[in-house]
């Protein structure tokens, strides 16, 4: 199973991005992994907050292929450990998805056409988190996974 993060927007800063690679680097190991960040929508000045996302739903649902597994990341999703994380993970395995899409929203979140299309919504924490800083903490909760999966010590109960 390949693994997908679907993003919206280049990410602005550069020690973001830093941390980003190292975790897409070690993940490497483990899965076939990727990110694709889909370019920001242009002249989002003259477009209402519906209108932006209605935008950002489009260019999503353009890169789902009908057999991918679509989740969201989203403030109001299903809650895990990190342990039950990687057991969600094992079973996607084993189920026999070809690719599995997580998808990060952007600004303002997703809109109703991806929010019905989607499979699955898992959250992070009840907090809302920038739609770029969650980027490292999907990457590296999915590394952690696999750790677990595979017995490293990466991760402390
Ligand atoms: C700034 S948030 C958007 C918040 C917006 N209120 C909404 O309704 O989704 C941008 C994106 O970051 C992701 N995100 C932010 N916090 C999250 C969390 N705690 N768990 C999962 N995803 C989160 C989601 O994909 C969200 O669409």
């Amino acid at each position: 199973m390949t693994i997908k993060l679907l993003a919206i927007g280049k990410t602005d800063s550069n020690n973001l991005s830093q941390l980003i690679d190292e975790y897409e680097n070690r993940l490497k190991h483990y899965v076939k992994f990727e990110l694709e960040l889909i370019p920001d929508i242009k002249n989002t000045k003259n477009l209402s907050e519906a209108q932006q996302k209605e935008k950002e739903g489009e260019a999503i649902l353009k890169k789902i292929n009908p057999t991918d597994a679509l989740i969201l990341l989203d403030e109001n999703g299903k809650q895990f450990t990190s342990v039950d994380f990687s057991n969600y993970l094992q079973k996607k395995m084993n189920s026999g998805i070809k690719q599995l899409v997580f998808v990060i929203g952007g600004p303002y979140g997703f809109s109703a056409a991806v929010y019905s299309k989607a499979q699955g919504k898992i959250s992070l924490s009840k907090m809302t988190f920038s739609h770029q800083m969650i980027r490292l903490f999907v990457v590296e909760q999915v590394y952690r996974a696999f750790t677990i999966l595979k017995n490293e010590p990466y991760h402390h109960q």
